[in-house]
């Protein structure tokens, strides 16, 4: 769990080691830090800040490094459906579209997000522990290509909802391997106890079922044992356990040609952690390959996580008692990982010459009324004045997404860099945005003597 519980304070990598760990970073000494060709300094005086930014190139390499160590494998083969979840923002689907990434999609929203990008339903996969009647009748009638299906209630709605289509709808049945992901307990999904997937045991007997109904064309299996897992021990087992279902199934006389492997693969919040490509498409290998399977993979964090920065200034610093805080504009309700999990982020000025200055420990916290809104505690960071820019790294996954309008603050622009160019892909939300659903009933506002 190093990546949530961070190095000791103190003791963090400094800005320099932390750019230095990311290739698509560099520190200008005129320019300040840059992401792929574009100072973000330029970004941040062009829309304020708090400001996401994305690196399109940035996310083509990654992909293609996944790729690549894949084929290295031996498993070129593989179809790598990104996770929407992690980031849904429509360029970001664009990119990885081009790129011919299909989706993983947890909701109709996300389907209807994944199709508006380009992504063919085709290319589309379904997962998720509560699909709706509604969500899968809109799958069904789009010809999505997959449905991972999490229980036996599930298959029979399903069955119902081909059958009034008029088709015959492609599943995988997502089993639970009772496999230790090692990582937060939040976003751990593999375990026994955890909502997710068909229980062991019912595996044999819910693909049984499966085969019985009208509609369904069972074709074989999908795990994800959780996210941000920094060893391949978890993979290494849950891999083991599948083949060992895959023959079981098998030997029972069911056609077993597909397996999704999940997402998961965690990244280097800090440096020294993450799972390597080559590790990991070794052990995918070494249990699954030559087994005759079409290979799946869902990642998300993976991909678009060390391709964003959240850009933030400085309010205020201020001293109290014996602690120096530095409050930021952007907040939990931006970046709610600290808050939520006690993730660990590093944290950069922008400016060269800022980020040179001598460091002390300090919390960087945002303006949100809430003691969780704090982005690091005791942070060793150089003298960060009013208005001064920070990076916030590693915020391209489960950053944008999981934000609210908490403090009616409203969601933060976004901008995508792709080499040497940048443009504005989400403007700042106005204020007034923040209220133009909401209706006030006229009673409430009509005088004493109109009501009588
Ligand atoms: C079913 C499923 N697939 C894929 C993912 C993406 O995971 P990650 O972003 O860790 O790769 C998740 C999130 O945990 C998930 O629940
Ligand atoms: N939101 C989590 C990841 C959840 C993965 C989806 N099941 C995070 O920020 O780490």
């Amino acid at each position: 769990m190093a990546d949530f519980s961070g190095p000791l304070p103190g003791a963090e990598p400094d800005s320099a080691a932390l750019i230095a760990a990311r290739p698509h970073l560099t520190m200008d000494a005129e320019k300040g830090l840059m992401l792929e060709g574009v100072a973000l300094a330029e970004i941040a005086a062009d829309l304020g800040s708090p400001v996401w930014v994305y690196g399109a190139d940035t996310i083509r390499t990654r992909l293609a490094a996944l790729r690549a160590a894949l084929t290295k494998a031996g498993l070129g083969g593989t179809d790598i459906h990104y996770a929407v979840k992690a980031n849904d923002h429509l360029a970001i689907l664009a990119v990885l579209a081009a790129a011919g990434a299909g989706a993983d999609v947890v909701s109709g929203g996300e389907l209807a997000r994944a199709r508006h990008a380009g992504i063919p339903a085709a290319h589309i996969v379904y997962s998720g522990v509560g699909k709706s009647f509604r969500d899968l009748t809109l799958a069904v009638s789009e010809g999505i290509g997959q449905v991972n299906v999490e229980s036996r209630e599930e298959l029979a709605m399903l069955s119902a909802v081909a059958v009034a289509a008029g088709r015959q709808v492609d599943l995988v049945l997502r089993v639970n391997p009772d496999v230790d992901a090692k990582t937060h307990a939040k976003i751990t999904t593999g375990l026994a106890e955890n909502k997710f997937g068909i229980a062991w045991a019912e595996v044999e007997s819910v693909y049984a079922y499966a085969g019985s109904l009208p509609g369904l064309n069972p074709v074989g299996l999908a795990m994800h044992i959780g996210s941000q897992i920094v060893s391949t021990e978890p993979f290494d087992t849950a891999f083991a356990r599948m083949a060992g279902m895959v023959a079981r199934l098998r030997a029972a006389g069911h056609t077993i040609s597909r397996l999704d492997c999940g997402g998961g693969i965690g990244i280097s919040y800090e440096a020294g952690t993450g799972v390597s490509l080559d590790d990991y498409a070794g052990v995918m290998a070494k249990h699954l390959g030559g087994l005759g399977l079409h290979l799946m993979m869902e990642p998300g964090r993976w991909l678009v996580g060390p391709a964003g920065v959240l850009l933030s200034s400085v309010i205020i610093a201020k001293k109290t008692g014996n602690r120096d805080f530095v409050v930021l504009d952007a907040a939990m309700n931006d970046l709610v990982r600290p808050a939520m999990y006690d993730a660990w982020h590093g944290i950069v000025p922008v400016a060269a010459a800022v980020a040179a200055g001598p460091q002390a420990p300090v919390d960087i916290v945002g303006p949100v009324c809430e003691t969780g809104d704090t982005f690091a505690k005791d942070r060793l960071m150089p003298a960060l004045g009013p208005d001064a820019l920070v990076a916030i790294l590693d915020a391209g996954a489960y950053g944008a997404v999981m934000s609210s309008t908490y403090n009616a603050r409203p969601f933060a622009a976004a901008a995508l860099v792709d080499g040497d160019r940048w443009t504005t892909i989400t403007p700042r939300q106005q204020v007034t945005e923040l209220w133009s659903r909401e209706t006030v009933p006229a009673w409430l506002t009509e005088t004493a003597g109109e009501t009588g």
